[in-house]
């Protein structure tokens, strides 16, 4: 039987590999129901039934490129798609009033900008990483580089990703880079060593470094290195599957529902903001 109170959703990016991930997943969670698919104009999945192209059968929710017509008649977006895009519909979330939630990753600081400027009319909820495992890891990292100074323990994170991803580091490296800077009071945008290639000299106290890898079908490997003299302790988190992710949005589009307007994260929506 239908679910009358449940949230509308539309997921845009419909044909991505997390839009179809996030169709199964709202298809499988009590209090949610796909009511719009959106995909970029000239898409070969306009006018594709959105079940049909996730693989759960013919829902009636035909993909169209029309986000407005859409966001109009549901009451939450599920955006993964690329950084241009996840602006302009958080300006049509803002217009329709909508929640809005963004796992799109590799946002420029302007991009973010116009975002947050979106968000004084709408809730929307970003994060780098959907999954309740990273960001349970984020907290453990913060505790982690707080108790372990930075003249002794350097800190780098280390990432691997399927050899489809366009953007490094990856969200959830930078989320961890926060949390670790977060736990020592300091700046990322200061103490982040995102390349390193030939004579570099010698490693600088108190910064973080990432180093991404590419290749095969890998959904999203993360370790957080802290190396001391002596020892070196190494936090991890390995994403099996995608629905994890997609789990974690639907869930935050759940707890954004009648929320003020505001930029929130995952932190939030898991109440493990400390
Ligand atoms: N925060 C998190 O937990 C997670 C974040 N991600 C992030 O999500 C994003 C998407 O990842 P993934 O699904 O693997 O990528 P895909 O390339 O598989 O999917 C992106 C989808 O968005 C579509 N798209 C691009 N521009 C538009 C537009 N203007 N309007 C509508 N649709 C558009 C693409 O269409 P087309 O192919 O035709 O261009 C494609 O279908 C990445 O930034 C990734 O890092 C991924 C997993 C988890
Ligand atoms: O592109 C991906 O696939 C993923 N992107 C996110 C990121 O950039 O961290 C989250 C996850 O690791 C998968």
């Amino acid at each position: 039987m239908t679910d009358t109170s449940a949230m509308k959703l539309a997921v845009v990016g419909a044909g991505g590999r997390m839009g179809q991930t996030l169709i199964r997943a709202i298809q499988a969670i009590d209090g949610a129901v796909l009511a719009g698919a959106i995909e970029r104009p000239g898409s070969p999945h306009i006018g594709q039934d959105a079940g049909e192209i996730a693989g759960v059968g013919h829902l009636g929710i035909p993909v169209t490129d029309d986000a407005l017509s859409v966001f109009v008649g549901v009451e939450g977006v599920l955006d993964f798609t690329a950084p241009a895009a996840t602006v302009a519909f958080a300006e049509l979330a803002a217009q329709a009033r909508i929640v809005h939630v963004i796992g799109t990753t590799g946002c420029s600081p302007e991009d973010d900008a116009k975002i947050r400027a979106a968000a004084r009319h709408a809730a929307i909820v970003k994060s780098g990483n959907m999954s309740l495992g990273v960001n349970l890891l984020g907290v453990l990292v913060k505790q982690a580089a707080k108790a372990l100074g930075a003249d002794d323990f350097d800190i780098e994170i280390l990432e691997m990703h399927h050899k489809h991803k366009v953007d490094a580091p990856s969200g959830t490296a930078l989320l961890l880079g926060e949390a670790a800077v977060a736990g020592r009071n300091i700046s990322l945008a200061d103490h982040s060593v995102r390349v390193r290639d030939g004579h570099t000299g010698p490693r600088e106290n108190g910064t973080i470094g990432f180093a991404s890898l590419r290749g095969g079908s890998v959904v999203g490997d993360h370790s957080v290195i802290l190396a001391g003299p002596g020892e070196r302790i190494t936090l991890s988190h390995h994403a099996e599957d995608r629905t994890i992710f997609a789990r974690g949005a639907v869930k935050a589009a759940l707890w954004g529902k009648g929320r003020k307007p505001g930029l929130y994260s995952m932190l939030d929506v898991l109440g493990l903001n400390t």
